[in-house]
């Protein structure tokens, strides 16, 4: 727990360690304090006011100092709360950009977003609202304990034993509560996304009167939840009772051990001093027992910052991809893959199993396969996305893993389908791709992709504000500004997702034209959906669950007769579409 947040404070870690310490000192001086009332009953039940009196003044101080530090403690929380809160996200932000790019899957995204909402909300407000009673809530005891000792050895020793006990009974029962709570999790974010995608599926549903299926599977993910609920109910219910009770069990002992003395104090005629101890080792137990119930009744809140913690320490966890000691240079923009394996988790089946191919430089290559052949992963394998678990991915004639990041960013422009503007300028969106651009440069870049279209219609023309994440254009318009971002940088390789049919047909013409006028000019590799994109393409990889089944020119594989002639066969047929193999005119230039 210290560990991940000493992490997220960065720097200000010593603000943590002196609010620790604070808190420590808060609870063994509550701690004193109750045990100084101890000679105070002695003395007083005696008769002895003048032997009292230092140690009521001494009571006294210990109260008003207890009461000052508290104020501090709580201050010294509070300005933990804020440190993580000003400075935690930046340094998530450092972290999130040494992580490998693979790592940021849909998945992976969505757990992040909730870290730094609601997670680091939670973990900010820890220190002054739950670690302050926690901590004096075991500092205190442990003091009260060292007071019983001297009091009366069996009572000490019988508090002492209790410490571990209630804390194993605490870690017990916070794991049963563990376990239910991430089923819980589990189950709520399930039937979360079965809500969202009931919502988003509307217009399908209603055109297609579907809504029975869909609402099924909403009602059987909600009897999941519900389910899981109530067994976290129980459980966490279970837990706190198992608490309370092993409190009072030790409590109970205490008493019992008390009585004895009592009783054995009686049998030998008890004497004040006697009936005083004892007066005042039950007060001591009573404290005691107080702060124990305090520990117990915060470990549901203990446990659940614990959950958010994790998870943070988790994204602490992804390891970046080493950088080369000694980088070297790419000769050129050809690509390579040797025998390359790829698993996405060490527990996972191979998604790529032994690749072997060559990608010249300045060819063009469509990569073609069903969905989930691998086609993504490759790609993503060529820009380092990750790294391959086994064999070697080479980009002008060096492993990738010896060329420094940066060289092999500047080697690699993409072209994704998933599209995401910054919130800024239509100009700032496409200079991304190269910083040092000049206004005309971009320009060119704008008119290449199709945006002079978009810009014409808009009074403010490239000065045009995009909107948080593009939301003030259309699908189709953020894509063609992205494409000018990845033609502005003009890197000799370029990859590309092609637009599937059912996505924005103008877009698709853009990145076909892109993809004509650049041929023979870059290193495209273009996982294809496109016939017309396949003909133009110089080299042709089918991947199948996995696997390279064929690669070559499309002439070639088609007399081959083999998957790619089958292919071209269903999506003609499909499209009513005949292929010419002649390259259009004006590709190679
Ligand atoms: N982040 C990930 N974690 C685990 N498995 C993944 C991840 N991304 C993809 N996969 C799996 O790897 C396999 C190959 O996926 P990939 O996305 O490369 O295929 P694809 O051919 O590009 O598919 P599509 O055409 O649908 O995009 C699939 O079985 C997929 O489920």
């Amino acid at each position: 727990m210290l560990k991940t947040l000493v992490q997220l404070l960065g720097e200000d870690a010593g603000i943590l360690r002196r609010y620790s310490w604070m808190a420590v000192l808060y609870g063994a001086l509550c701690g004193l304090s109750i045990a100084s009332v101890v000679p105070v009953i002695t003395h007083l039940l005696n008769n002895d006011v003048r032997g009292a009196t230092p140690w009521l003044l001494a009571l006294l101080a210990g109260v008003i100092l207890c009461w000052g530090l508290r104020r501090h403690v709580e201050q010294a929380g509070i300005r933990v709360g804020v440190a993580i809160l000003q400075g935690a996200r930046h340094r998530l932000g450092d972290q999130m950009a040494s992580m490998p790019v693979g790592w940021f899957s849909p998945q992976n995204t969505a757990r992040l977003s909730h870290v730094v909402t609601q997670g680091m909300m939670s973990v900010a407000q820890l220190p002054a609202h739950v670690f302050t009673p926690v901590i004096a809530g075991v500092i205190t005891p442990l003091v009260l304990v060292g007071a019983l000792l001297v009091l009366h050895w069996q009572l000490g020793l019988i508090a002492l034993l209790a410490l571990p006990l209630l804390a194993a009974v605490l870690g017990l029962s916070s794991m049963l509560a563990k376990r239910a709570d991430s089923a819980f999790q589990q189950r709520f974010a399930e039937a979360s996304q079965r809500v969202v995608e009931f919502a988003q599926a509307q217009s399908v549903l209603r055109a297609f009167n579907g809504e029975g299926n869909s609402l099924r599977l909403l009602e059987d993910a909600s009897l999941q939840q519900r389910r899981s609920g109530m067994r976290l109910i129980w459980l966490s219910s279970s837990a706190a009772v198992m608490n309370s009770w092993v409190v009072q069990a030790v409590f109970a002992a205490l008493l019992i051990c008390a009585a004895f003395w009592l009783n054995s104090e009686l049998d030998g005629g008890l004497q004040n001093g006697d009936m005083a101890a004892l007066i005042a080792a039950l007060l001591l137990v009573s404290r005691f027992v107080d702060s124990l119930q305090e520990v117990a009744g915060y470990s549901e809140v203990v446990r659940n910052a614990r959950g958010q913690l994790d998870a943070i320490e988790e994204l602490y966890a992804v390891e970046p991809l080493p950088e080369p000691d000694r980088p070297q240079i790419p000769r050129d923009s050809a690509i390579e893959l040797v025998d390359v394996h790829f698993r996405y988790a060490a527990q996972e089946a191979e998604v790529l199993r032994g690749l072997n191919v060559r990608i010249e430089a300045g060819s063009m290559t469509a990569l073609i396969g069903e969905s989930g052949s691998g086609k993504s992963t490759l790609a993503g394998l060529i820009a380092r996305s990750f790294d391959v678990s086994e064999g070697a991915v080479l980009v002008g004639g060096v492993d990738v893993r010896q060329i420094a990041s940066a060289q092999l960013a500047g080697q690699i422009s993409q072209i994704f389908q998933s599209t995401y503007l910054f919130t800024g300028s239509i100009a700032e969106n496409i200079r991304l791709g190269n910083p040092d651009a000049s206004d005309a440069e971009v320009r060119e870049a704008a008119e290449l992709a199709g945006v002079a279209e978009i810009i014409a219609r808009l009074p403010q023309g490239l000065e045009t504000q995009v909107g948080e994440g593009g939301t003030r254009l259309s699908g189709g318009e953020r894509q063609r500004i992205t494409i000018a971002r990845a033609l502005l940088k003009n890197a000799p390789i370029l990859l590309v997702d092609e637009a599937t049919a059912a996505l924005d047909t103008e877009s698709q013409a853009v990145i076909a034209e892109t993809l004509t006028r650049l041929r023979g000019q870059r290193t495209l590799v273009v996982i294809a959906h496109q016939l017309s994109t396949i003909a133009q393409a110089d080299q042709i990889i089918v991947l199948e669950d996995g696997l390279i089944v064929e690669c070559g020119a499309p002439k070639q594989l088609q007399a081959q007769q083999g998957r790619y002639a089958h292919f071209l066969k269903q999506r003609q047929a499909a499209a009513g579409w005949r292929i010419n193999q002649q390259v259009p005119t004006g590709a190679r230039n």
